[in-house]
């Protein structure tokens, strides 16, 4: 019988095949240890580059962040430079070059594809972590990618990363939106929050204040800084020392580090205090886009009410009106005026809230929503839990309105036949649901 051997019967431990004799064996074994060298040292050195640009390092703060994907993948080469740069060119007379972080998010992608569209320059910056089903945020990239917006993937706390990307294009602002949303999360996972409110912001201007010439930033504060505030409507020069969320407070001390930031080093800031945005493409985690989800399943929705069966009503604003606002704060931010990490002269800092000025108590949010998808909600009314919720919102606007030109148009009724229409036709009316 033939001693023939197939691959697949080869002994999988090495040790025990005999290798056959012949008069090549010397010259081959030669130059399999030339290969094995050569590949031991492009692998090694492959390990080097691969921890030595690891982003790990440049946070300064450590938190529970083991569930979620914030590793910086590798980037860098020719090719990379040019997608940047072709994303970020900007097309229109007077336009500007704007680094969008949290492009891939809710309002990232609406503000970036509003950008583009007029003709500015932007690139997309994102960790594309999985606090809600990153698939949604991959649809948003792809969105971006049709409209022409490379998206980076990368942290905002990665320092190398963001010093690169100021390398190859000079931003003349930032749009900062990459940020832990959500009120009640805070309580489950507290370091997401000081990550990328708190050092992440800080990563950002320091990076900022350093770059030559200084952009003008835009961020995102939020509504929730009012907390327990009585007052109302909320007005900017109203008090914000009483947050009821974790969320709450890294958004307050994100507006006083801002203060730090142009104070010494002549940074321009706005920050926009956006009130309970909505629409298409929006975030899972949000009441409204639950709400959905869950009336579609026949599941049934938790509706808070407040003491005393009190209403719980919000400011819900509808992101198109939020989207003019960004661009209005971004067209009105003056230059900074700081160089080379110093202050040349007094700069702009400014504080405006985006809201709808008309709160919607949250049970007739709900039936909106069953006239809109035709199915009866399963309420279940129930105490407001003490995670962080406040009881109402009310934006005043006259601020805004005044030196951004803001006007909200859209009300809770118009802005949700377009979500329901979206949501309808993402997620194939109704048949795939969200997660
Ligand atoms: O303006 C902001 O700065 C914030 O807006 C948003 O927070 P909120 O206004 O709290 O929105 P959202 O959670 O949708 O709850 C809406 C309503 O439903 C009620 N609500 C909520 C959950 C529930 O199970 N039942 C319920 O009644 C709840 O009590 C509330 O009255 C953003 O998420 C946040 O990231 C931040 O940007």
């Amino acid at each position: 019988m033939s001693q023939m051997m197939h691959i697949d019967n080869i002994p999988s431990t090495p040790g025990k095949f005999k290798m056959e004799k012949s008069p090549y064996n010397r010259l081959r074994m030669h130059f399999s240890l030339a290969k094995l060298t050569f590949w031991s040292l492009v692998f090694l050195g492959l390990i080097f580059v691969f921890f030595y640009r690891s982003p790990a390092s440049s946070s300064p703060v450590s938190s529970d962040l083991s569930r979620r994907s914030l590793r910086t993948s590798s980037y860098g080469g020719p090719a990379w430079e040019m997608r940047i740069k072709a994303s970020a060119k900007v097309r229109s007379r007077n336009g500007i070059s704007v680094l969008v972080t949290g492009a891939a998010g809710f309002v990232g992608t609406h503000v970036s594809v509003a950008l583009k569209r007029r003709g500015d320059g932007v690139l997309g910056l994102d960790n594309f972590n999985d606090y809600y089903d990153p698939s949604l945020k991959r649809a948003r990239q792809a969105l971006l990618e049709r409209t022409g917006v490379y998206v980076v993937e990368g942290d905002i706390n990665d320092t190398t990363l963001l010093k690169k990307l100021f390398d190859i294009v000079p931003f003349t602002h930032v749009m900062h939106l990459a940020a832990q949303a959500g009120v009640r999360y805070a309580m489950e996972n507290p370091g997401s929050y000081v990550h990328s409110n708190i050092a992440g912001l800080v990563n950002v201007l320091e990076i900022c204040k350093s770059v030559n010439p200084q952009p003008a930033i835009v961020w995102a504060s939020s509504s929730s800084v009012y907390g327990l505030n009585t007052k109302v409507p909320f007005s900017e020069k109203d008090r914000t020392d009483q947050p009821a969320s974790l969320y709450a407070a890294t958004k307050k001390a994100g507006e006083e580090i801002a203060h730090t930031y142009n104070h010494i080093y002549g940074l321009s800031l706005t920050g926009l205090r956006f009130f309970t945005v909505y629409g298409p493409w929006g975030r899972p985690d949000m009441a409204y886009f639950f709400f959905t989800r869950d009336i579609l399943k026949g599941k049934s929705i938790p509706i808070f009410e407040a003491a005393n069966h009190g209403t719980v009503a919000r400011d819900f604003t509808y992101i198109d009106d939020i989207v003019k606002g960004c661009l209005a704060a971004l067209d009105t931010a003056e230059k900074s005026t700081g160089s080379g990490g110093k202050k040349k002269g007094a700069a702009q800092l400014r504080v405006f809230n985006l809201g709808n000025t008309s709160p919607v108590p949250v049970s007739d949010l709900v039936s909106i929503l069953e006239r809109l998808l035709k199915v009866k909600a399963k309420r279940l009314v129930m105490k407001l839990p003490r995670n962080g919720d406040v009881p109402f919102t009310h934006a005043n606007i006259s601020s805004a309105h005044k030196e951004l030109g803001y006007k909200p148009t859209t009300d809770l009724q118009t802005g949700l036949k377009k979500f329901v229409r979206w949501y309808l036709n993402y997620y194939g009316n109704g048949k795939k649901s969200a997660q």
